[in-house]
């Protein structure tokens, strides 16, 4: 932080900074996997950074929180078990919980560190981490994964950059893992990244995706003012055996109020901009 401001500055994104103006240092620590910052900015509410990339701020997590869990959810014919892996912060949990049908929510994190200052700052967030239908296990996704075939609905993978913990997320052996542990018909989202920084990424996941024999594999994104280049991504794809779902096609979307997801942005969010619809659809 330089002048009171926070500046984004990756490898990962050479040349361009997102910068967020501060008004008070509210955390810092380093956990075992971690650089763990929080700050209270001062347009965009509490910001949680970790390894200096900001991972969410109060004002616009919604965007990316509603549209990871609704799209694989609201398209899933009967939800009941859902696995976050990742998502420490809790915003997933709270949107999974808008299902009637949802029974459990297990978070796997594997830094104790997020959940615990994310419900000291994260408030919003994290506070229905608490509910009685949620399972928080601390621990390594794909140890867990391994452990629970065939179990899950939907999987959702909230996860931070390919580069430090969330490394090995981003690989096939990671998305075997993942369609292993889904019951059939079940759906997984998956932090995918963004068109304007990481399609050749994208496009290697998504063959990956392919080549493991998921039915259904799509690309969709949203915006999202305080990520890179203002948008992200998400890597969706649907075990073989179910009903006819549809990735695509949103059935009982949640119960309870959403601020950015609905059925019109879910069907536009698979409509790619042609830079990126040429790259990724071509086989
Ligand atoms: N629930 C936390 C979201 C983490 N996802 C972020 C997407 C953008 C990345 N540069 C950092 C992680």
């Amino acid at each position: 932080i330089q002048d009171g401001w926070f500046r984004e500055i990756s490898s990962q994104w050479p040349g361009q900074a997102m910068t967020l103006k501060v008004n008070k240092i509210l955390h810092v620590e380093k956990s075992l996997y971690q650089d763990v910052l929080v700050f209270e900015s001062q347009t965009y509410g509490n910001v949680l950074v970790l390894d200096g990339v900001i991972q969410c701020t109060e004002r616009d997590e919604f965007s990316y929180q509603e549209m990871i869990t609704h799209l694989p959810m609201a398209s899933h014919p009967n939800p009941e078990k859902v696995l976050v892996i990742g998502g420490g912060d809790g915003g997933v949990v709270r949107e999974a919980l808008k299902y009637s049908t949802v029974k459990e929510v297990v978070l796997c994190d594997i830094d104790e560190a997020v959940p615990r200052v994310s419900k000291l700052y994260l408030p919003h967030m994290a506070e229905l981490l608490a509910d009685p239908r949620v399972i928080v296990h601390i621990g390594d996704g794909f140890a867990f994964l391994q452990s629970h075939e065939g179990t899950y609905d939907v999987i959702i993978t909230d996860s931070s950059d390919p580069v430090g913990p969330a490394a090995s997320l981003f690989q096939k052996p990671y998305y075997q893992l993942l369609h292993d542990a889904l019951r059939p018909g079940g759906h997984i989202a998956a932090q995918g990244e963004c068109l304007w920084l990481h399609i050749p990424l994208i496009k290697e996941v998504r063959a990956s995706a392919k080549e493991i024999g998921f039915a259904q594999v799509e690309y969709a994104f949203t915006t999202i003012p305080t990520y890179p280049s203002g948008q992200i991504g998400f890597l969706l794809a649907s075990r073989a055996g179910g009903t006819e779902n549809n990735l695509k096609v949103p059935l009982k979307g949640p119960s309870a109020q959403t601020r950015y997801w609905n059925s019109d942005v879910h069907r536009s969010a698979f409509v790619l901009p042609e830079f990126g619809r040429a790259v990724l659809e071509e086989d």
